[in-house]
């Protein structure tokens, strides 16, 4: 019995189980099938096997015993363009030059406490004041003040990334570099989410029979060449006798590029960690952000009781602080059950398996592909009661966080190679929720009932509404 696969579906000749990946959603489509195989379960896709895992208690079982062996990433072949994969910390491969990276991005980006929170204020005072702008442009025009809530939201994610490495906002009035980049980086995001036979065939690689690598790379190219006159303009700079005062990450890249004795870094993979940054740390939260208001306007009891919250610990004061963020407990439990329904990566970063190994009385051969599926862990009967619901108050009495501990809620992943920015992440979230509902009350158009609000995903960088979320926001506080 320990030299046998988990169950699956049965395949194909040549293509296995492909065709039961479903569309564009496959975590929505693994999750239906576990209810025919269960909980871990085995497809070959193509030539690639892969083991997929959706339940907590499975889940528990894989980080707990198998971290290490599944520390490896696999990557798809379109990422692999202008050596994106060997560059970027999210699907490099386990080892020496990982560790390096990772442990200067939770350094110097996502754990300088000082410059992230002066940065987070003003890019979360900004979001509120184009809000306000957008709002008051609708009514201008005869409208409701009915705004596209998305809009603002990763405006704000991207102009933070913006700020903490570059040292200013890349979408604004001036931004037209910014511009390129968003667009190259929203192409690269629709060619690498389309299924790409050549990753299950690999014979068919070279032939590229989509064109989707092809495309991929004039992308790509595109957003190192912005990322590159960026840095370019810094090293002028640096070499200038102009004195800086803060220090962004782009400084501690180009510093760690002639770092001798940690490590080294290559120019291009500086250019390459930078745009990956933006992959990594907006789409996810901007849409995170979104969720969290519609389930809100989905359950306006649930918005009351929040900002009754807000009221008593903010109270008057005209702004959130991150120091009021740990008195707002109600509001945490928001996060958290966003996240268990919502999570933006929904079968984490895929991993590859290092090693053989022996997983619940399953043999899973070196160089399987493993998926986790966090969509559908957040929806465990098992594990969660009334999974389906929108239930903020169940976290009120459990010690339950999404640290990857506690494999209920896995959000961020585990173990080793779990998200970095998930501090970053973290405090983002509820600071952007708590201003968001601290200044405006939120209103749907009168006509919408909110039960109908369309709850359908798109998959991007990360899985967002189908339907970006219309809503109303009417201010609550005079001051800012
Ligand atoms: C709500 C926001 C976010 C969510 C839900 C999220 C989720 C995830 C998940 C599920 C993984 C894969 C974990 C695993 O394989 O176990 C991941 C990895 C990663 N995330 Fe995030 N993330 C978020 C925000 C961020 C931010 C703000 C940044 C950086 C600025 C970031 C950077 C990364 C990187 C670099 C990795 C790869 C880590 C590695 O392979 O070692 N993420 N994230």
């Amino acid at each position: 019995s320990t030299k046998s696969l988990p169950p699956g579906p049965p395949g194909w000749p040549v293509i296995g189980n492909m065709l039961d990946l479903g569309g564009v959603m496959p975590h929505q489509t693994l999750y239906k099938l576990q209810l025919r195989y269960g909980p871990v379960m085995w497809l070959q896709l193509g030539s690639i096997g892969t083991l997929v895992v959706q339940s907590a208690k499975a889940a528990a079982d894989l980080f707990k015993s198998h971290d290490l062996a599944i520390s490896d990433r696999r990557c798809p072949d379109v990422v692999k363009v202008h050596g994106y994969n060997q560059g970027a910390i999210s699907v490099c491969r386990y080892g020496p030059y990982w560790r390096f990276v990772r442990r200067l991005y939770a350094s110097e980006l996502i754990n300088k406490q000082i410059d992230g929170m002066t940065v987070r204020r003003k890019c979360i005072d900004d979001m509120i004041r184009s809000i306000e702008e957008e709002t008051e442009a609708s009514r201008a025009r005869g409208g409701l003040g009915e705004v596209i809530v998305w809009q603002s939201l990763f405006l704000m994610t991207f102009n933070l990334m913006g700020n903490l490495i570059f040292s200013k906002d890349l979408l604004g009035s001036d931004g037209k570099e910014g511009h390129h980049f968003l667009d190259a980086m929203n192409n690269i995001v629709e060619w690498a989410g389309k299924p790409n036979v050549a990753d299950f065939l690999p014979f068919l690689k070279w032939v590229d029979p989509q064109g989707l690598r092809r495309a991929a790379s004039k992308e790509m190219a595109q957003a190192l060449e912005v990322v590159a006159g960026f840095m370019q303009e810094r090293e002028k700079e640096r070499c200038s006798e102009k004195e800086k005062i803060e220090r962004d990450f782009l400084d501690a890249l180009l510093e760690s590029e002639s770092d001798e004795k940690e490590g080294k870094i290559s120019y291009q993979n500086i250019k390459i960690i930078i745009v990956e940054a933006f992959f990594g740390g907006t789409e996810t939260t901007s849409s995170v952000l979104e969720w969290t208001l519609t389930e809100l306007l989905r359950k306006p009891e649930i918005m009351r009781k929040a900002q009754g919250e807000l009221d008593s610990v903010v109270g008057a004061k005209s702004k959130v602080e991150e120091s009021d963020i740990d008195k707002l407990v109600y509001l945490q439990t928001i996060i958290k059950e966003t996240l268990r329904l919502h999570p933006s990566l929904p079968l984490l970063v895929p991993r590859n398996t290092l090693e053989d190994i022996n997983y619940m009385g399953y043999w899973i051969p070196k160089n399987t592909q493993v998926f986790v599926n966090a969509w559908a862990i957040g929806r465990d009967p098992e594990f969660w009661d009334d999974p389906l619901t929108f239930k903020p108050e169940r976290f009120l009495d459990a010690n339950i966080d999404y640290k990857g501990q506690i494999f209920g809620l896995i959000p961020f992943g585990s173990g080793r190679r779990m998200c970095v920015g998930m501090s970053m992440a973290h405090r983002v979230l509820h600071l952007a929720v708590a201003s968001l509902l601290h200044y405006f009350d939120w209103e749907l158009d009168g006509n919408i009932i909110p039960e109908t609000i369309d709850m359908n995903e798109r998959s991007g960088m990360a899985v967002r509404k189908l339907v970006p979320l219309k809503a109303i926001p009417r201010r609550r506080r005079m001051e800012r």
